[in-house]
């Protein structure tokens, strides 16, 4: 069969994971820091190397005077950007206060901002975030859901990744009645680049415990995160 044809083939059922669920996630990506202890990390000027290396592909002169300290800032703010893979979520998420008592609904941290660099073109995409969970006795600083945020979005990453990677991080540490995460955000790989479509929202969510299995508490959280916007 051509392969142009042959590629274009809708799948069959048979094509399909026979597993519908999504993988589950490594613990080790989303409790730990990132940093792989086995793969050395290359020295600083290096990296500052390797920008030099880029500006001299796309044509430039890298020795005249406004690109002399270009590769240091760009590899600090590489550090800025990408300082997430050294940050421990369960460490954010280890302070608990229990005076609590007659509190039994959910939670909810609404337009929590955050810019995060996609792991395809290692360009920005950035937006909102909404968290909400339901605690057992303890909760958790409401700080520490944008803390949280940020430690995955200081990361490449893809949208579907890191919503899944806020909710499991969650559910693991805090072990609350449910959680739900509901990310919207706009890519500029897709609005300066490619396919050029500025304005095109993402919008991905991760529902656990009583949002998986109640869509009226769903529904709820859903008409709260936008019923109550602007
Ligand atoms: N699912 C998903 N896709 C993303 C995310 N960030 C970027 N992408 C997409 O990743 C895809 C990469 O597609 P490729 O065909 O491999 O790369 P490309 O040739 O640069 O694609 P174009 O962007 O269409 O020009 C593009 O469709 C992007 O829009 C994300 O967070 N989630
Ligand atoms: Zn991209």
């Amino acid at each position: 069969m051509d392969a142009t044809i042959k590629s274009i083939r809708p799948n069959k059922p048979s094509d399909r994971q026979p597993e519908s669920r999504p993988a589950e996630l490594d613990p080790s990506e989303f409790l730990a820091a990132a940093v792989r202890a086995d793969q050395p990390r290359p020295a600083r000027a290096d990296a500052e190397q390797a920008v030099k290396t880029l500006l001299a592909y796309i044509g430039e002169n890298t020795n005249r005077e406004g690109l002399l300290d270009t590769p240091r800032r760009v590899v600090e703010a590489f550090d800025e950007l990408y300082q997430g893979y050294h940050q421990c979520p369960a460490e954010v998420l280890d302070r608990t206060f229990g005076e609590t008592a007659g509190y039994d609904d959910f939670v909810l941290v609404r337009d929590i901002e955050f810019t995060s660099q996609c792991e395809h073109h290692m360009m920005p995409f950035y937006g909102k975030a909404h968290i909400a969970y339901t605690p057992v006795e303890r909760v958790v600083g409401l700080s520490k859901l944008a803390r949280l945020t940020d430690i995955f979005a200081r990361r490449l990453q893809t949208q579907e990744h890191m919503t899944a990677q806020i909710a499991a991080a969650i559910d693991e540490i805090l072990k609350p009645r449910g959680v739900a995460v509901l990310i919207e955000a706009e890519h500029t790989c897709m609005s300066v680049r490619g396919v050029a479509k500025h304005g095109a929202s993402t919008f991905t969510s991760r529902f656990t415990g009583m949002f998986r299995d109640n869509p009226a508490e769903q529904a709820r959280f859903l008409s709260l995160v936008r019923g109550l916007q602007r």
